[in-house]
């Protein structure tokens, strides 16, 4: 099942950077043997006064077609990490070829878009900077695929 992170704005050489490439990097490599992976992300602008209505047409654009619609947002779900990778592995065996994770900008996510959301998943109700949200949701895809996997990186 390939991933795909739709998200406003563009990351900039940095911490978070590095951070999000090493997850990601660590996520493919773990998750290759279970299926899940490879990650694409895809940026999409967040001019300024542009607003999350055009940001939604934008990340609209960016979703490939089919894909299961998991929109970041602090009002959703919010889980523990073996339930969060316990959800991918069921999207994966429910034969889901495509799952995009959608993050938005400092106005969050357009009304009209999150209607389309198959899925809400919340970090807790506290709101994160959107690259910081990034970098969180790469290191929990890392972490499902070291539970799927049964290596002793995540401990409860
Ligand atoms: C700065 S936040 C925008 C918050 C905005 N007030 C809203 O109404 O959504 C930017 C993005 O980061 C993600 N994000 C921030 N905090 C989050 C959390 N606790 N859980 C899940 N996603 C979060 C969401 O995708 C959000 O749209």
């Amino acid at each position: 099942m390939r991933v795909h992170i739709c998200a406003v704005g563009r990351m900039r050489a940095g911490p978070e950077r590095a951070l999000l490439d090493d997850y990601l990097t660590r996520f493919e490599r773990t998750g290759r043997a279970l299926s899940l992976g490879p990650v694409t992300v895809h940026e999409v602008e967040d001019k300024k006064g542009m607003g999350s209505d055009a940001e939604a047409v934008l990340l609209e654009r960016a979703l490939p077609q089919n894909a299961l619609i998991a929109i970041m947002d602090e009002r959703g779900k919010v889980m523990p990490s073996p339930d969060f990778a316990n959800t991918l592995a069921q999207w994966r065996d429910d034969g889901q070829s495509d799952v995009a994770f959608i993050i938005g900008g400092a106005d969050g996510i357009a009304r009209s878009l999150r209607a389309k959301a198959n899925f809400r998943l919340s970090f807790g109700a506290m709101v994160w900077p959107h690259m910081l949200a990034r970098v969180m949701l790469s290191e929990q895809l890392y972490r499902a695929a070291t539970i799927l996997s049964g290596s002793p990186y995540h401990r409860t």
